[in-house]
């Protein structure tokens, strides 16, 4: 039975289990019956053609969307019963297809700002500004700092996000992320925008997330990155499931090559001859 048929499964330890998520919106319906095990430590890639359904999965495992039915286990818990802002608490952070930073304060104040869920002192103790306020603000600095330089923009600290090259914007999203210590980080489509050095820049860096411990769930349309980075990839078509597996599996998968990368893609991919034909393995 090939990946495509089976309900995607994997052997590991599953860190976030989601089974039967469907999403209507009118008469559309975005995501149907969608299953998936996302495992500890791995990068997971979520691919498929524009409107097939990936941001609205997103939306769906970080609660700003409410399913039909279907839930998402993450740590014991049902993401789609939280709230919002529950979500990170749990572990989970995500970036946006279309950055979203404080476009008016500066790199390191946008990573600071990400740190407000793990830090202590109240509303109380920061108009006060006693000695372990103070304290803590001096921590979440050095913390913030240390990001921005993990992420390889410690040089941009004090600029205002806004005026950041559109590379450097995007790993301030991650940078931000990362700052509420996340155990699973889901990335929309983080190279979009970028040149190709940039895009090599950010899968070193998405190497480097996996390498310390953290999960990493990825949209991307750059194929080449999905294929070169992730462990299992799968693939969405009109809001369903239309491939599971490893990239190379995925990447051979006639049903993809045909619905999904389109023939130019494909060829590019030395999947399909020029005359157009499947290279089966
Ligand atoms: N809030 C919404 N209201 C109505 N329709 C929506 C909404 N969000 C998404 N859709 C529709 O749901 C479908 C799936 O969209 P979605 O953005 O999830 O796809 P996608 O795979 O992320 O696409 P892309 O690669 O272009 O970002 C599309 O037809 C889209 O128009």
């Amino acid at each position: 039975m090939s990946a495509v048929e089976s309900t995607p499964s994997h052997s590991g330890q599953a860190l976030l289990v989601a089974q039967g998520l469907s999403k209507r919106f009118g008469g559309l319906q975005a995501l149907q019956d969608v299953s998936f095990t996302i495992e500890k430590g791995e990068i997971f890639g979520l691919i498929g053609p524009n409107g097939a359904g990936k941001t609205t999965l997103f939306n769906v495992m970080t609660a700003l969307y409410v399913p039909e039915s279907g839930q998402c286990m993450f740590d014991g818990k049902d993401l789609t019963r939280l709230k919002p802002h529950e979500i990170a608490q749990q572990g989970l952070a995500r970036t946006f297809q279309n950055i979203r930073l404080f476009a008016s304060l500066s790199a390191l104040e946008n990573v600071m700002i990400g740190q407000h869920l793990r830090t202590h002192a109240g509303l109380i103790g920061a108009i006060v500004r006693g000695k372990k306020t103070r304290a803590e603000e001096a921590r979440i600095t050095q913390r913030a700092l240390e990001l921005l330089d993990y992420v390889g923009i410690a040089h941009r600290a004090n600029e205002i996000a806004s005026s950041l090259p559109y590379g450097d914007q995007r790993r301030l999203e991650i940078a931000r992320a990362l700052a509420t210590e996340p155990t699973l980080l889901a990335l929309d489509e983080p190279a979009a925008g970028m040149n190709p050095s940039e895009t090599v820049v950010l899968r070193a860096l998405i190497e480097k997330i996996r390498g310390d411990g953290i999960t990493v769930l990825l949209i991307e349309h750059d194929m080449k990155l999905v294929m070169n980075m992730c462990d299992h990839v799968l693939v969405l078509e009109y809001g369903k499931v239309l491939a599971f597996g490893r990239p190379h599996e995925v990447q051979r998968n006639p049903r993809v090559i045909e619905a999904y990368l389109g023939q130019g893609a494909a060829k590019e991919l030395g999947l399909l001859s020029e005359e157009g034909d499947v290279h089966h393995v």
